[in-house]
């Protein structure tokens, strides 16, 4: 099937012609044949690089009204919405930050490219964009069985279908074990396939051989080095590049500087870019090995730096890249060979097995199209032993099952209140209706969730942000919380430490950073053993600005001190400290700062609206809302 066969304006066929898209690939046709180009829903459960995105694309285009492409991530927003933009004469919107493009704005759009929770929140809010989509495609649906992420996708998915009940859903998957099942819940028909562009060979390595699933056997002496510096050293030989996965980023900078020793090609250009980027000491350790075609990724690094060194990666002059996990999630590096070192992560209680679908994902990045003819994927085993077993767990092994993970408190408590304030439910049947058309209830039923809603129930009214006298309504405070989108338990924390920092004595920025960074909502720091004195003997020097008493606490300490280091970080950020004094105070780089100081300032803007609802007498609300602002400023400020 040619695309000049295909329903589409002349001007998208020779826009993708352009770009060596002439024959379809055969999971496009499948899709195709199925009636993407008519409207028609569909699931398509293929391996990754296979052309999903241009099956997204015919439905976005063959759509008779504007459509939105639902991403799990920001960096894949980025990547394409500039795809999108390439697209002729079609107008292209993005939204994933928190002080982006207003609703209004996003309603002139053909496509709006979103993350799922940016799409719960324009619901939640009445934006009209978002009710006049006739298409929604929802990317790596797969992470339905993510926590948090999860269950705010499949919600996001059911209220979406109750307010345009024939829109075009377009679901695209990695290859799981229960495709047929997510195509079922979406009432779309299954596209599945293991077809890839450039063939794929997976095997295991250990005691320098590499064995491929196709029975091929190969030596690749190591030299004395550690297996993964031998690998990619022998990619590199070949002529191809290598990508590394490990599982820390303590673990991706050293092995990039143990691999810079080796002279692996000249890519002065990028390191000299990536100095000009360097803010701290890590930037620098960066930009020394690139001058040797190596590089780390991992999330500590800013978005530029991370750009900088996939797209010198694409263009080949870094050979290799040691990464973090989150590189596998959906950026698209291909490369000749993808090692995967560490097959093991700490999950917060101890060293957990990789599930097999990640490690495939990882897999799935080997292979150039046009440039590579095959791709291989390695997983490094100490021993034989341990290759027999990686073998057995990966190679050729099924993926998981997706399971919905909507049964928890913390998810449901947001969901509920914002299926009652946004209208779609006034009784507690009526949500469970709603509940009933997730993932959920499709796997399971939505009464199952029964006592869980009913739990929910009761704390959302005894927090204020339900009425229950008659059937079910929101509060002022619940609409408000649910408008804002933080967790209820956010909001009534939020509401109860304002009030107490109107009885300070002095309210500084710190003192509203402590209150924001002690909610659920917010990601903290990480205080280690040998600094809690340090940290401790901070907090009591400035006990007269915070909340709580650290003389007389009552509750976790432990995790409160984490809290403090996160909101004395940010204090410092916001007052002007340098990046690489934060680095090396608090152990933190410039893509952490920026992330935790967004957050923050988007938990502030929240916390100033629902100060807004706190009746104010003698002024002293006003008196912290300001303090609030100011620092909500000063953060948006500065930028990482
Ligand atoms: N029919 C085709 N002919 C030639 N090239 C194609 C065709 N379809 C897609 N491609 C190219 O293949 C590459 C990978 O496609 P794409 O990014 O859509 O894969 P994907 O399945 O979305 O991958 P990911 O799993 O990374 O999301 C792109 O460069 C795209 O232009």
């Amino acid at each position: 099937m040619h695309v000049a066969d295909l329903p589409l304006a002349e001007r998208f066929v020779a826009h993708f012609e352009a770009q060596g898209v002439e024959e379809l690939y055969p999971p496009q046709v499948a899709a195709v044949e199925a009636g993407v180009c008519e409207g028609e829903r569909v699931l398509a459960a293929v391996p990754t690089a296979s052309g999903k995105t241009f099956v997204a694309q015919l439905a976005m285009l063959t759509s008779d009204g504007p459509a939105v492409y639902v991403v799990p991530l920001r960096a894949l927003a980025t990547e394409k919405y500039d795809e999108f933009t390439e697209l002729p004469d079609v107008s292209v919107g993005i939204a994933t930050g928190d002080f982006d493009a207003t609703d209004e704005d996003l309603a002139e759009h053909d496509i709006v490219v979103a993350t799922s929770e940016k799409v719960d929140s324009a619901i939640r809010n009445g934006a009209e964009w978002i009710s006049a989509v006739d298409c929604a495609v929802v990317d790596e649906i797969h992470l339905l069985d993510q926590d948090g992420r999860g269950p705010t996708l499949e919600v996001t998915v059911a209220k979406l279908r109750r307010l345009t009940p024939d829109i075009q859903l377009v679901g695209l998957s990695a290859t799981v074990g229960n495709a047929a099942e997510i195509a079922d819940w979406l009432d779309a028909e299954l596209v599945a396939s293991d077809w890839r562009p450039v063939e794929l060979k997976t095997g295991v390595y250990a005691e320098e051989t590499a064995v491929f699933d196709d029975g091929e056997e190969r030596d690749i002496p190591t030299g004395g080095d550690q297996p993964a510096i031998a690998l990619a050293r022998d990619a590199v030989d070949d002529g191809g590049q290598c990508l590394v996965f490990v599982s820390s980023r303590r673990s991706a900078q050293a092995l990039a500087e143990d691999l810079g020793d080796e002279f692996l090609d000249d890519a002065a250009e990028v390191a000299e870019e990536l100095r000009l980027l360097a803010t701290t000491g890590t930037g620098t350790d960066l930009a020394r090995s690139a001058a040797n075609a190596v590089a780390f990724h991992h999330a500590g690094l800013s978005a530029d730096q991370r750009r900088v060194v996939e797209d010198a990666f694409r263009d080949r002059e870094l050979k290799v890249i040691v990464a973090t996990p989150t590189l596998a999630a959906g950026v698209n590096v291909p490369a000749r060979r993808v090692v995967v070192r560490d097959h093991e992560r700490f999950d917060g209680e101890g060293m957990a097995s990789l599930p097999v679908l990640e490690v495939h994902q990882m897999f799935g990045r080997a292979g150039r199209p046009h440039l590579d003819p095959y791709g291989e994927a390695l997983l490094v085993a100490s021993d034989a032993g341990e290759a027999d077993e990686l073998r057995g767990r990966y190679v050729g092994a099924e993926p998981e099952r997706v399971t919905s993970k909507l049964d928890s408190e913390r998810a449901l408590r947001t969901h509920v209140l914002s299926t009652v304030a946004s209208g779609f439910a006034d009784s507690r049947a009526e949500v469970l209706d709603l509940l009933d058309e997730t993932f959920y209830g499709h796997q399971r039923a939505a009464d199952e969730l029964g006592s869980v809603v009913g739990d929910v129930l009761d704390y959302l009214a005894a927090a204020g942000m339900l009425d229950r006298r008659d059937g079910l309504a929101a509060t002022r405070l619940g609409t408000l919380v649910s408008r804002v989108y933080v967790d209820p338990v956010t909001g009534r924390s939020v509401v109860d430490a304002i009030e107490r920092a109107g009885d300070l004595p002095r309210v500084t920025s710190l003192t509203v950073l402590e209150l924001v960074c002690d909610t659920s909502d917010m990601p903290t720091l990480y205080v280690r053993n040998d600094e809690a004195g340090r940290v401790t003997d901070a907090a009591t020097r400035r006990e007269g600005e915070l909340t709580k008493s650290v003389m007389s606490f009552d509750g976790d300490f432990q995790r409160w001190l984490d809290v403090f280091k996160t909101a004395l970080m940010l204090a410092d950020w916001a007052d002007g400290v340098a990046l690489d004094e934060l680095a090396e105070q608090y152990g933190v780089g410039p893509g952490d700062v920026g992330r935790i100081a967004e957050r923050a300032a988007w938990l502030l803007a929240a916390t100033e609206s629902i100060a807004g609802y706190i009746a104010d007498e003698g002024g002293e609300v006003e008196r912290v809302a300001r303090v609030i602002r100011e620092t909500r400023e000063a953060l948006v400020e500065r930028e990482a």
